[in-house]
């Protein structure tokens, strides 16, 4: 056990992330008007490099004409391998208005692709004035980026958010899928004639929420590709919530209010997780560390856990 105490990642929810091309503006205030909490504008992958200039412009105007309400308000830059990224933060932070939060960094491979965002990034905002600090969130998408996760998770206290990205993360580690997340047809054991599917993503996944939770950043599962598939999606969702990730991207509007049912936590788990914290309360008061709820052991441990879900639930108000 460390000395250390473990940091909080940012107060702010992260239930879901909704995607959209910066090159397709007459989505921008559908998105603005979803119930997702955080919206990400791409200048990345889901734009074409042809329209890279317009969609940057698109993106820059749509920051300050739209009403964004509440929502985190996010774009994604182009990796740092393309000629593009520098212009990307230049202009947004030259010309965009203070109502951006965040840029996410795509591809990110060590500690020090950070520290290169940083440096451009302070230097723009101290140039220009700018008040608001603006956040980073990234994805690790690729075989050095996932090798290299808690130095990335400790690089800048800019950082707010990690997601996993399962298409280029596949790609890169040369999975042979084309799948998009969830269950892959070929990932299975074989007992006696019977198939058990698993799950190839896991230990990705356990690994950016160990470095996210170790650097109080914010773990995010990140794109389930087949927005028809409403039950794969909720699968994949639920057991990214069950390992500690806090959300999951959107890359179609239906998604959102699957990803935000799971991770609401339900009625039923937040009065349990209530009633833990009573349970221990009257237990502390009789001088007991551990007790016995609903015929299982609660003890000082359980408190923790109850809080996380406690917490979820004060954010939502619920
Ligand atoms: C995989 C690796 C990654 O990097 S994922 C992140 C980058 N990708 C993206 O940003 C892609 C985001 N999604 C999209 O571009 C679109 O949703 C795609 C998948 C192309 C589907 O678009 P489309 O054919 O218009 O879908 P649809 O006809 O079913 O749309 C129904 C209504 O919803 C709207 N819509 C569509 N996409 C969005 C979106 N991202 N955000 C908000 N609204 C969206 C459509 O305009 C349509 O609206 P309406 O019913 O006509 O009013
Ligand atoms: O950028 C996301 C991915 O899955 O790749
Ligand atoms: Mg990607």
């Amino acid at each position: 056990m460390s000395f250390r105490i473990q940091p909080a990642p940012p107060a702010r929810l992260n239930r879901c992330q909704l995607f959209g091309p910066g090159s397709r503006p007459a989505i921008f205030e559908k998105m603005a008007a979803s119930e997702a909490d955080v919206i990400n504008l791409d200048l990345e992958d889901s734009v074409a490099p042809d329209d890279k200039d317009t969609a940057r412009a698109n993106v820059i105007a749509a920051i300050g004409d739209i009403d964004w309400g509440e929502k985190t308000l996010s774009v994604r830059i182009n990796g740092l391998d393309t000629p593009y990224w520098y212009r990307d933060v230049v202009e947004i932070l030259e010309q965009a208005s203070d109502r951006i939060d965040q840029i996410m960094i795509p591809k990110v491979g060590n500690g020090g692709d950070l520290y290169a965002v940083d440096a451009l990034v302070t230097a723009v905002e101290r140039a220009k004035g700018r008040k608001k600090a603006i956040g980073f969130e990234v994805i690790i998408e690729s075989a050095a980026g996932i090798a290299h996760v808690e130095e990335i998770a400790a690089a800048t206290p800019r950082l707010q958010a990690m997601s996993l990205g399962a298409a280029d993360f596949a790609a890169s580690m040369g999975m042979a899928t084309t799948g998009i997340g969830g269950t892959q047809e070929w990932y299975y054991m074989h007992r006696e004639g019977q198939q058990y599917w698993s799950d190839p993503w896991h230990w990705a996944q356990a690994a950016i929420v160990a470095a996210c939770r170790t650097h109080g950043v914010l773990p995010v599962d990140g794109p389930f590709g087949d927005f028809s598939d409403d039950e794969g999606f909720r699968a994949q969702a639920r057991r990214s919530a069950t390992l500690g990730m806090v959300g999951k991207w959107a890359i179609h509007p239906k998604q959102v209010a699957l990803s935000n049912e799971v991770f609401t936590p339900s009625e039923d788990a937040v009065s349990e997780a209530r009633e833990i914290l009573t349970a221990m309360e009257e237990a502390t008061k009789r001088g007991e560390g551990a007790t016995v709820y609903k015929g299982r052991l609660v003890d000082i441990a359980s408190i923790k856990q109850a809080e996380v879900i406690v917490r979820q639930a004060e954010m939502i108000g619920l």
